[in-house]
């Protein structure tokens, strides 16, 4: 870009002067200072931010390598023990100097990541062509810990190098928990090797429309070098007709008339053989997936197949609970998360488990996502003193023509009533790309930048809201990822200073 570098999200602090330093792109290095502890993690990313830098589309020319000006090396000052995992209690704060002194310093790896994301940013082409950057000291933290993106690979199957390159722009804009809505009706990608049936029966094609568990081994891997938690979801009970054709018995008959209509419906939960199943697929996702969560679903559970079967009835009198379809569904995902908690996991619920009841662990998070009046919602489950993600303001699978970018900007997750207490249980949000509609064809244009906005809303301090403000800062960004090669679609009309065709 030929004006100064602006950093997406805002950092938390930042000092800077009219005073360029030029930067020797061509040879930039990152070096551990004397005294760093010497971290895996920030070894590969300073590799990819050294080919990022030299790649930044900035045709630099000839400068003296040794006027006092020029900085080619950023010593980097890990001041914490080295961690392999990103975690939701990771610090990803960072102090950036670019200066006489240049000079980044963390406390972790994950602080180093974010503050050479911030560094790559901060570099622009001068008039003369000359890679520069202002003199600046910034001090940066995320407002909020759980900064997410979902995909929804049932609905359409995205190839893993999909996957990989949005995990990529993802880090780019400092999200830090990829959702993985890996399964749902209408498919289950999902290869277990203990019910192998699920996905040769399950999967729009077993052949090539899967994740096998190397492939899921891949995705983690390229997310933790990047600072990104997976966190998988198996949505139950409803959003399950998939897995009734790899798992016969599992769904529910509905009947009509009294006689079975060919019909199934959610998981039967009057019977323990789904709670075996459900026990033995779960330990098998523990032992694949690293990330303390798991999303147990439990949103949008239909109740008629439940109350046209004669089995359920019966069982729900002897249960003393006939015709209380929302209590038989309590009983359901009660079991599911004790037996999620017994096998190792903490987890994340859509509100609907909350909202029918369920006496769930207290560090249960629970994830809110019907977008009528949430803030309501936001009260409602932050008064009952769960912690709390916001989704429900960011469906980016809902399109309008032009600029809703700077609606999902405006959002202001804490904008409910509540005690400072309750405000404090708000530990971050997610964009929601569902897949009904969406494809490897058009997911990246579809996400990036209307996802950068919220990235911004869940990183940088809650007074940074100007959407004016943020207007041509979020032009220069969506430039920077189309630069980066990242398909993402323009904001308004305009153009990028690089010609990128
Ligand atoms: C929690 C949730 O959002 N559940 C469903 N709601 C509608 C979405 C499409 O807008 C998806 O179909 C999604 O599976």
């Amino acid at each position: 870009e030929t004006s100064p570098g602006s950093v997406w999200p805002q950092p938390h602090t930042v000092t800077a002067s009219p005073q360029l330093y030029t930067i020797d792109i061509q040879a930039f290095r990152f070096e551990y200072l004397q005294t760093s502890q010497r971290c895996h993690v920030a070894d590969e990313a300073f590799k990819r931010y050294q080919l990022l830098i030299s790649r930044s589309g900035i045709k630099a020319k000839f400068h003296d390598k040794y006027s006092t000006s020029v900085i080619s090396v950023l010593p980097v000052m890990i001041t914490g023990p080295c961690e392999d995992m990103p975690s939701l209690d990771m610090k990803e704060g960072y102090i950036l100097d670019v200066g006489s002194n240049p000079l980044l310093n963390a406390s972790s790896v994950w602080g180093v990541l974010r503050g050479l994301e911030t560094f790559s940013q901060m570099i622009w082409e001068d008039p003369s062509g000359q890679a520069v950057a202002n003199k600046t000291h910034i001090i940066d933290e995320p407002r909020y810990a759980h900064r997410g993106l979902l995909l929804d690979t049932a609905r359409h199957f995205l190839p893993v190098n999909v996957i990989l390159e949005n995990l990529e722009a993802m880090a780019y804009n400092k999200f830090n928990v990829f959702h993985w809505h890996i399964v749902d009706a209408q498919s289950f990608p999902y290869v277990s090797t203990v019910y192998p049936n699920l996905h040769l029966k399950g999967s729009y094609s077993s052949l090539n429309l899967v994740y096998t568990p190397e492939m899921i081994a891949q995705v983690i891997e390229f997310a933790r070098l990047r600072g990104i938690r997976v966190v998988p979801e198996f949505d139950t009970p409803g959003h399950t007709y998939s897995w009734g054709l790899g798992q016969p018995g599992l769904l529910t008959t509905c009947y009509t008339g009294g006689k079975p209509n060919g019909d199934v419906g959610p998981i039967n939960p009057t019977v323990n053989s789904s709670y075996t199943f459900i026990k033995n697929l779960f330990t098998e996702v523990r032992g694949q997936f690293k990330d303390k969560y798991i999303h147990l679903g439990g949103d949008e559970v239909p109740f008629d197949c439940w109350k046209s079967n004669p089995n359920i009835t019966t069982w729900m009198a002897a249960h003393n609970m006939s015709g209380d379809y929302a209590k038989l569904e309590q009983v359901y995902i009660q079991q599911v998360i004790d037996i999620t908690g017994a096998i190792g996991f903490s987890y994340i619920v859509w509100q609907e488990v909350i909202d029918n009841g369920v006496k769930a662990k207290d560090d249960t998070v629970v994830e809110v996502w019907i977008n009528n009046h949430p803030e309501v919602e936001m009260a409602k489950v932050t008064a009952l003193g769960y912690r709390t993600i916001l989704a429900a303001p960011w469906y980016l699978e809902e399109l309008t023509v032009g600029e809703d970018w700077k609606k999902y900007y405006s959002y202001e997750p804490t904008n409910f009533n509540g005690t400072a207490q309750q405000k404090a249980l708000v530990i971050g949000g997610e964009a929601c790309l569902w897949g009904e509609y969406v494809d490897a064809t058009n997911i990246s244009p579809r996400l990036w930048p209307r996802a950068s906005a919220v990235a911004e809303r869940l990183w940088s301090p809650e007074t940074v809201n100007d959407v004016d403000a943020a207007t041509p800062r979020l032009h220069q960004h969506r430039c920077r990822m189309v630069q980066r090669g990242i398909p993402a679609e323009p904001l308004h009309p305009s153009y990028c200073v690089f010609d990128w065709m």
